[in-house]
């Protein structure tokens, strides 16, 4: 819709490795896998004119919170947790909450640590919960005013 070339670090940390983000995981921990986030989106942020998806866990980074909000715009996409254990459901690839604690347990507690930390660099939030991918997409153009 922005017609800018897009961006994932997770795909990008898949790419780079050869392996998926679950694979890292256990081969090097979340330690191993925060430190390829970091110098993934340290190279992404170097480009201009991209649309760029971080991981859940990237604001953790100090470095990488500075990074962000350095260079570009950051749209934090505000999802409550009823709906992030709903997507979250079926999805297998999420080392995090693949734990014997409850998912939404997990998710409240990762939510308390992390949403502060969104909305320390957020340029603006967009609630995700209502609707569709699309006019959520929509909504972040009307307010980027491009
Ligand atoms: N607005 C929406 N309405 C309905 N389903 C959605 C919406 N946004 C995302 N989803 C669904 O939620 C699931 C997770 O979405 P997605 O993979 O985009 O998460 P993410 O933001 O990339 O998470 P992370 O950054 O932790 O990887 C997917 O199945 C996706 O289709
Ligand atoms: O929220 C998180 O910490 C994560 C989210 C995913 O995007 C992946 O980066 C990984 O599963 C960790």
């Amino acid at each position: 819709m922005l017609h800018l070339e897009f961006y994932d670090s997770d795909q990008e940390i898949e790419r780079r490795t050869g392996a998926d983000i679950a694979w890292v995981f256990d081969l090097e921990g979340e330690e191993g896998f925060r430190v390829r986030e970091e110098n993934v989106i340290q190279d992404l942020t170097e480009l201009q004119g991209i649309v760029l998806a971080t991981g859940g866990g990237s604001v953790l980074s100090k470095e990488t919170r500075n990074r962000l909000s350095a260079r570009g715009i950051v749209v934090y996409l505000e999802t409550p947790i009823e709906k992030q254990v709903a997507r979250t459901q079926r999805d297998k690839r999420r080392p995090l909450l693949q734990t014997e604690e409850a998912p939404r347990e997990v998710l409240e507690r990762l939510a308390a640590e992390r949403n502060p930390l969104y909305a320390e660099i957020a340029d603006f939030t967009v609630r995700t919960d209502e609707q569709s991918a699309r006019a959520v997409a929509s909504q972040i153009i009307d307010q980027l005013g491009f």
